[in-house]
């Protein structure tokens, strides 16, 4: 069956629904209510982490879905979908998008993206592929590998771009991903006003993210907090 998640998110939202492992909200069940309160809302699709999440997101809301999971090895820094094992599963539960760290960073095992790649490519040939990059140069690396979806997931996240905001300078960073960029580039990250996912989507974004800002109460109830 022909993909079509990229028709579907074009100019529209995505609500990411996360919860890890010592995080209040940490359950299938209620992701999956996460998910339905986002499809209510007018969300078009959901990225999801664990495949006990995502099927169980599928169950309540069957929109399609970017997966991903989130694994730490003790050998590489790099946790989102790190090796094939963890994409061949995401991959496996039907998920339109599986998403996977493109930082340049080291994999466990020494695994290669490009073997990666390739191997996805051939046993999930339907299945789209998100790079979840920080910088310039993965963006240039995602486009050299074949990566279906630019995602910004990462930028401000690894030891290059730590504390760094994706809308600093009025998405200054943002524009110039778009300017290299050879596939659709989903905004990702940080973005956490109405008037901001207006604002990626003005700017060229194919689609745009949005998770905490939604779905992580302790953040919301932080903020407000703060301004105490
Ligand atoms: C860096 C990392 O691990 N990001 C994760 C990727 O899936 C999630 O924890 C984020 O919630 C998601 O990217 C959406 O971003 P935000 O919650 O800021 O809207």
């Amino acid at each position: 069956m022909k993909n079509t998640f990229l028709e579907t998110v074009k100019g529209k939202l995505i609500i990411s629904c996360q919860a890890l492992k010592g995080e209040p909200l940490y359950s299938s069940f209620i992701m999956a209510r996460m998910a339905l309160a986002a499809k209510q809302a007018g969300a078009v699709a959901i990225r999801a982490n664990s495949i006990v999440d995502i099927q169980a997101i599928q169950d309540e809301v069957g929109l399609p879905m970017i997966g991903l999971n989130k694994i730490d090895y003790p050998d590489s820094p790099v946790y989102i979908t790190p090796t094939i094992k963890e994409m061949r599963a995401v991959a496996s539960t039907g998920a339109e998008v599986v998403a996977c760290d493109v930082t340049g960073q080291k994999r466990p095992h020494d695994e290669q993206l490009v073997d990666i790649v390739k191997q996805m490519r051939s046993e999930f040939p339907d299945t789209l592929l998100m790079a979840d990059t920080a910088t310039l140069d993965n963006v240039r690396e995602a486009n050299q590998l074949g990566f279906d979806i630019i995602g910004t997931t990462m930028h401000g996240y690894t030891p290059d771009t730590k504390g760094m905001n994706i809308a600093a300078d009025d998405f200054a960073y943002l524009k110039q991903v778009i300017a290299v960029a050879e596939r659709p580039v989903i905004a990702e990250g940080k973005i956490d006003l109405p008037e901001k996912v207006r604002r990626c989507l003005d700017l060229g974004c194919h689609a745009v993210v949005v998770g905490g800002a939604i779905t992580r109460p302790l953040e919301i109830a932080s903020r407000f907090i703060a301004a105490i």
